[in-house]
């Protein structure tokens, strides 16, 4: 649907994207440019490489390869397999070892941005480097460029060999591109759809812009009363404090006998017979326990007044005398085997703070202190809306159309973010359809899936022109996925709405109408009432999952009152190449503790994604083995239903256990 083409953009980014593209369709030929003498010139080198002149210095080559283009079968292939765009992207940054045959130039800095650029040139390409033979071996399709590799790249951490660059740690903003002024301003947060270029929003800013879109709609939002079978998923509204004691009477905690200070102990008369059944659970307050005495009781029956504690039915013996003997092995301890009447909690006491995620362990623990209904966040309406004329709903994929593999995973992963899904519709790649959906919709998110770019029926930008809305996000820098965008809109108004259709020139994208200008378009609508707010997700499926992670998730977290996540830091088991001036998003597995990247990480791919724990946060320059990177959690893995953060719920299993709770000393092991 997305012609190649330059995009819209700064003019170094539109250069190096021309260079790349070519680079990716042009077999190298002739003689090797000169090196270049800094890292401005690294576009030029991009460019040089892309006509077919591979960079000095380049890789060494084996006898046997004379033509200087790779071939499948090249000696290094096998071990650079994981490199090619789309299945990797791993195992070298940095690390020469990882790679056979490449020689040391001398000279770092030159090569890192060649390096780069050729990484560059390999995630432009449409098509992953390596294929898959019908074993699912990877192998590798004719290279179009040549390569070359330095130990100590300085995109590595540290500085590396001229410590010129450091690598900048995870959730801070990129180190500002080389051609950009030192000192200039980071790209305006708030873009106008009117600016002349639109300067991508770094990671971690727009991590936090999409945080903070919504902190108005979020107060406005009234908490929602709703019985206990309906509030999973959702988040407290307000505290959870205890309305009994837990437990609510002293409880015995095992099958026994109560029993009334030392022993032997007098048994009622006529319980000689091993059926009689003592005190059960669930019944009134009993007789009180005259000292001396026991009776027989149950598991979660209320202790009698005067029972000083409970012996275990295998620690007794009832001779049939009338006396019962606790045995020698097991003496009696004062409170044993007995829970005493609110050592859990008191009522009163808060047992959960606002925010808590309601986990099926929260649902027991409310009903346990009283609850039949919780008050909760207002899950905030979600309408997807996924855009593509070449998509199919079933069967296989034929005559150019393939699946919709957005409709299916998107709906359920919002609402694995604590959104209520009021539906996902496909719509047809007509300017008017997209328009009249985002219009007419009544969710507080709309999210698209699809045209974003700027391609000829990548709709989004248009329509949000003639809707006047503000984008707070428009592209960011991150790989995969950088055209996403978070976009403000007013609420949905038909009658206004339908006032506006037909008045834009989507072929116009220079001419918007827009929040700052109103007058080649409709006077926008200023929002007097909560805004809604519109992602659009990038159509190739593994962008749209980074833009549900970097851009959806930190919105609804908002929207539903839930508290950042704590990402995680985990040392990386490989290298993984990086952007040179964006983020990397890596779907990885958990393996002893660090996070292992996964292949099948391309743009188009859902592979990797599929069997992945968390996705890691590569910064740009990329991270050598064992740097230690943030891994952001998927919905459903343990530890993102973990609420609050891991450090807090660390804190606070450390705060209970200095306040003596737990498993009673007195009850002892069961
Ligand atoms: N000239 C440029 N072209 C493109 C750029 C760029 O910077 N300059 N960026 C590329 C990147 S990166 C991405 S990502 C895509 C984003 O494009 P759109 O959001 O407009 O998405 P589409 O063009 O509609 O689709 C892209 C790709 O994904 C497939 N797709 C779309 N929807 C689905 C779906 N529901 N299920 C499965 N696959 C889907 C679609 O068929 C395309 O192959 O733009 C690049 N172009
Ligand atoms: O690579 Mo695009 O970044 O697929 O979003």
């Amino acid at each position: 649907m997305t012609p190649r083409r330059p995009r819209d953009g700064d003019p170094l980014d539109r250069e190096v994207d021309e260079a790349l593209a070519l680079a990716n369709e042009s077999p190298p030929q002739g003689p090797q440019p000169p090196g270049t003498e800094s890292e401005e010139d690294w576009a030029d080198a991009a460019l040089s490489l892309a006509n077919g002149r591979p960079a000095q210095p380049t890789r060494e080559r084996s006898p046997d390869d004379t033509d200087g283009v790779r071939e499948p079968d090249d000696a290094d292939d096998a071990d650079d397999a994981d490199d090619a765009d789309g299945i990797g992207g791993i195992g070298g940054m940095g690390n020469t070892g990882d790679i056979a045959g490449i020689a040391d130039t001398g000279d770092p800095t030159r090569t890192d941005w060649v390096e780069t650029a050729l990484d560059l040139a390999r995630e432009a390409a449409e098509e992953p480097a390596a294929v898959l033979d019908g074993q699912d071996h990877v192998r590798r399709r004719p290279e179009v460029y040549s390569r070359s590799r330095s130990s100590g790249s300085p995109t590595s951490e540290g500085t590396g060999t001229n410590g010129t660059r450091s690598r900048a740690p995870a959730h801070q903003t990129p180190a500002p591109h080389p051609k950009r002024t030192p000192g200039a301003p980071t790209p305006n947060p708030h873009p106008s759809m009117n600016a002349a270029h639109r300067s991508p929003t770094s990671w971690p800013d727009a991590r936090a812009i999409a945080a903070r879109a919504a902190v108005k709609e979020a107060a406005h939002a009234a908490p929602v009363l709703r019985p206990l079978s309906e509030v999973l998923g959702q988040v407290l509204a307000a505290p959870l404090a205890a309305l009994t004691d837990l437990p609510p009477f002293d409880t015995s905690a095992m099958d026994g006998w109560a029993l009334s200070g030392p022993g032997p102990w007098r048994l009622p008369a006529g319980t000689e017979d091993q059926g009689h059944q003592g005190i059960l659970a669930g019944h009134g307050e009993t007789a009180p326990l005259p000292d001396g005495h026991a009776v027989r009781i149950a598991t979660g029956a209320r202790v009698p007044p005067g029972a000083t504690a409970v012996l275990r039915s295998e620690y007794g013996t009832d001779a049939g005398d009338g006396w019962l003997h606790a045995s020698p092995a097991h003496p009696v301890v004062l409170g044993q085997d007995i829970r005493t009447r609110g050592q859990e909690c008191r009522s009163g006491d808060q047992l959960l703070p606002a925010g808590t995620l309601v986990t099926p362990a929260v649902l027991g623990l409310a009903a346990a202190a009283g609850y039949d209904e919780l008050p909760t966040v207002r899950r905030p309406r979600v309408e997807v809306l996924v855009l593509g004329d070449e998509l199919l709903t079933e069967g296989l994929p034929h005559d150019g159309r393939i699946r919709d593999a957005l409709g299916p995973m998107v709906g359920p992963w919002l609402r694995a973010l604590g959104a209520e899904v009021l539906g996902t519709r496909r719509l047809a790649d007509e300017a008017d359809a997209v328009y009249a959906a985002v219009a007419e919709s009544s969710a507080d998110v709309v999210v698209t899936t699809g045209g974003t770019a700027a391609g000829p029926v990548d709709h989004v930008h248009p329509t949000l022109r003639r809707l006047g809305a503000e984008l707070l996000v428009d592209g960011v820098a991150v790989r995969p996925g950088h055209p996403m965008l978070l976009a403000r809109l007013a609420r949905a108004n038909r009658a206004n709405h339908a006032s506006h259709t037909n008045r834009e020139n989507p072929g116009n994208p220079g001419n918007p109408g827009s929040a700052e200008t109103p007058g080649n378009a409709e006077t926008p609508e200023r929002p007097s009432r909560p805004a809604r707010h519109l992602v659009g997700l990038p159509g190739n499926p593994l962008a749209a999952v980074s833009g549900l992670l970097t851009l959806a998730e930190p919105l609804l977290r908002t929207l539903t009152g839930r508290p950042a996540p704590d990402p995680g830091p985990a040392p990386l088991a490989e290298a993984v190449q990086g952007h040179p001036r964006d983020t990397r998003l890596v779907p990885v597995t958990f393996r002893q503790d660090a996070a292992v990247p996964l292949r099948f990480n391309g743009p188009a791919m859902l592979r990797g994604i599929a069997v992945a724990d968390g996705l890691a946060v590569i910064p740009p320059g990329g991270a050598k083995r064992g740097t230690e990177v943030d891994v952001l959690d998927l919905p459903w893995s343990a530890s993102a239903t973990e609420q609050p953060s891991h450090a807090d719920q660390a804190r606070q299993r450390t705060d209970r256990a200095t306040d003596g709770e737990g498993i009673s000393p007195q009850e002892g092991p069961a």
